[in-house]
């Protein structure tokens, strides 16, 4: 089996690190290949990010189509581009958010988010009610760390986002975390043997939902709004997106 994990933002040591903790949740027999467009925002964290990333993350999609990948992962937490990627591909496209989100339901009655910057907390209580899991979400904590912080051995991220997880514990009253961001996947394990609690990361939650789905045999249904896109020209910039 073969799964394309796709970072949306442009960091490749960020792309490396998520392929990393992605390939080591699989069982044997499945190949994870992360990737990231070379075009687009070098991280995500506001709208404008958000909406620059998704022709990025569409041309890895198509491309992964055109090599015959069984599954996809969009590995950024705000989801981008879930809905247009589901159009493209044949296998299943899991989100990053949603499968930690609907993972955490299984593990308690509440989780609360640690993300990143407080501007894109908004964005998760979005995700939690549009997958139906608001009830479970207790909270959504920011720790106003710019997201390639994470990609810096010299900061304190971890340990800035291992104190806001123990206070979401303590005050939230979760019984699991949800790490808000991508790059905190390799932060999983040392976190949850901290706080004593169980911290899901999105990154390996979606690449084993990917790979059950396609064990399963089970993709996108394909009839009605996830249909391939209508044939239709782009022009300018996009002009490579055209339908044929
Ligand atoms: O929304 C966030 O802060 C996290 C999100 N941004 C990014 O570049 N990868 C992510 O997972």
């Amino acid at each position: 089996m073969r799964i394309l994990v796709v970072n949306p933002n442009t960091t490749a040591s960020m792309t490396e690190r998520i392929g990393a903790c992605a390939q080591a949740a699989t069982s044997a027999g499945t190949t994870v290949r992360a990737v990231n467009p070379d075009m687009g925002p070098a991280s995500i964290e506001s709208h404008y990010d958000e909406a620059l990333a998704v022709p990025g993350l569409l041309s890895e999609i198509a491309r992964g189509e055109a090599d015959g990948v069984d599954g996809y992962v969009v590995a950024c937490f705000g989801d981008p581009g879930l809905d247009a990627a589901r159009e493209l591909a044949t296998g299943p496209v899991v989100g990053i958010a949603e499968a930690a989100m609907r993972t955490a339901t299984y593990l308690g009655r509440g989780f609360s988010v640690v993300t990143t910057l407080g501007r894109t907390c908004g964005r998760a209580w979005d995700l939690a009610e549009r997958y139906g899991v608001q009830r479970f979400c207790r909270a959504v904590r920011a720790c106003e760390i710019p997201v390639l912080d994470l990609d810096d051995p010299g900061s304190d991220a971890r340990e800035v986002i291992t104190e806001e997880c123990r206070r979401a514990v303590a005050e939230d009253g979760s019984d699991a975390i949800v790490l808000g961001c991508a790059g905190m996947a390799d932060l999983c394990t040392h976190i949850s043997a901290r706080i004593g609690v169980p911290v899901v990361d999105g990154v390996t939650a979606a690449t084993r939902t990917v790979e059950s789905l396609v064990v399963l045999g089970l993709r996108t249904g394909a009839r009605g709004e996830f249909a391939a896109p209508r044939p239709k020209s782009y022009t300018g910039l996009l002009r490579d997106f055209t339908i044929a």
